[in-house]
């Protein structure tokens, strides 16, 4: 079932801007530590460097591992700390959310877990990958028929699809074997409507920018890295990278292109703990 879309109005050809945040892993302490990096504060200095370029974004995309400890207070943290960005946010799951919860208490104004987005002439469908108890991904049959049906209804819209896992492997085993197990058929499918522009993901904790070929326009496929912990691409084995958290800034223009463009915290005071090997 379609459900009713979160409606922006733009200008006449005004270029949608986005702010993609991701891979949070909150804890209900605000002392919890992912492999060595203080995850609230990560967070916070993502938010201080994306607040400092006076960036006049429209809404804010969350996408998923809010949490990483299941607790209402991870995902109340996560909505308290936003706030004063005065962004409205939209958020999908990811495998280290509980999406009980998550419904629960990622509440705020301006808070949505609804699956439409209208911004001038985009729709963004903002889908679930998600697996219970599993850290891999699966786009479900009911998320192709929300696709389908999405575009069917506003077929005039240009379309951004977004999700937790990555439907192309990134070349670290590792983290390979936890990726959308059916991305190949994900892209093949929705890659044939023309309508559909783009698509973005977290996960990966480590930043992406690739083109799925296709007849017509390359499709743009973006990963962003988390507010936290970063993976190190093209790694084998569990390794972590020395670069800083960030955040993705997208402008959704109304010919259809994406400008877009990673960002991090500036200087190197998030540095984790480079011996771990996974949690
Ligand atoms: N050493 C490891 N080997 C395989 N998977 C891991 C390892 N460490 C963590 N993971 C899982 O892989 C996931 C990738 O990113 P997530 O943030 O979803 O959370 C991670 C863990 O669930
Ligand atoms: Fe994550």
């Amino acid at each position: 079932m379609l459900k009713e879309a979160v409606k922006y109005k733009l200008t006449e050809g005004e270029t949608a801007r986005l702010v993609q945040l991701t891979d949070p892993h909150l804890f209900a302490s605000h002392e919890g530590q992912l492999l060595g990096v203080n995850t609230a504060h990560s967070l916070s200095a993502v938010l201080n460097t994306l607040a400092a370029t006076h960036y006049p974004a429209h809404l804010m995309l969350a996408t998923g591992d809010i949490s990483q400890d299941y607790t209402p207070e991870s995902y109340r943290n996560f909505v308290e700390a936003i706030q004063f960005l005065g962004l409205p946010c939209h958020y999908l799951p990811g495998n280290h959310d509980d999406p009980r919860v998550m419904h629960l208490h990622m509440q705020g104004p301006g808070v949505f877990g609804q699956q439409r987005i209208f911004i001038g002439n985009w729709q963004i469908l903002m889908l679930d990958s998600t697996v219970r108890g599993k850290p891999g991904g699966h786009m479900a049959e009911v998320q192709f028929q929300l696709i389908e049906q999405a575009i069917a209804a506003e077929p005039d819209r240009h379309t951004l699809l977004v999700m937790h896992h990555n439907p192309i492997l990134v070349n670290c085993a590792w983290l390979d074997q936890h990726c959308m197990d059916n991305g190949a058929d994900f892209l093949a499918r929705v890659s044939r409507y023309a309508q559909v522009k783009g698509g973005l993901w977290g996960h990966v904790h480590q930043a992406i920018d690739e083109f799925y070929p296709r007849s017509g326009e390359p499709l743009p496929l973006m990963a962003t890295p988390s507010t936290c912990i970063q993976f190190k691409p093209q790694s084998p084995y569990f390794a972590l990278d020395h670069l800083q958290p960030g955040y993705r800034l997208l402008e959704l223009l109304s010919d259809g292109s994406i400008h877009t463009h990673v960002y991090r915290v500036p200087g190197n005071r998030f540095a984790p703990d480079h011996s771990s090997s996974g949690y």
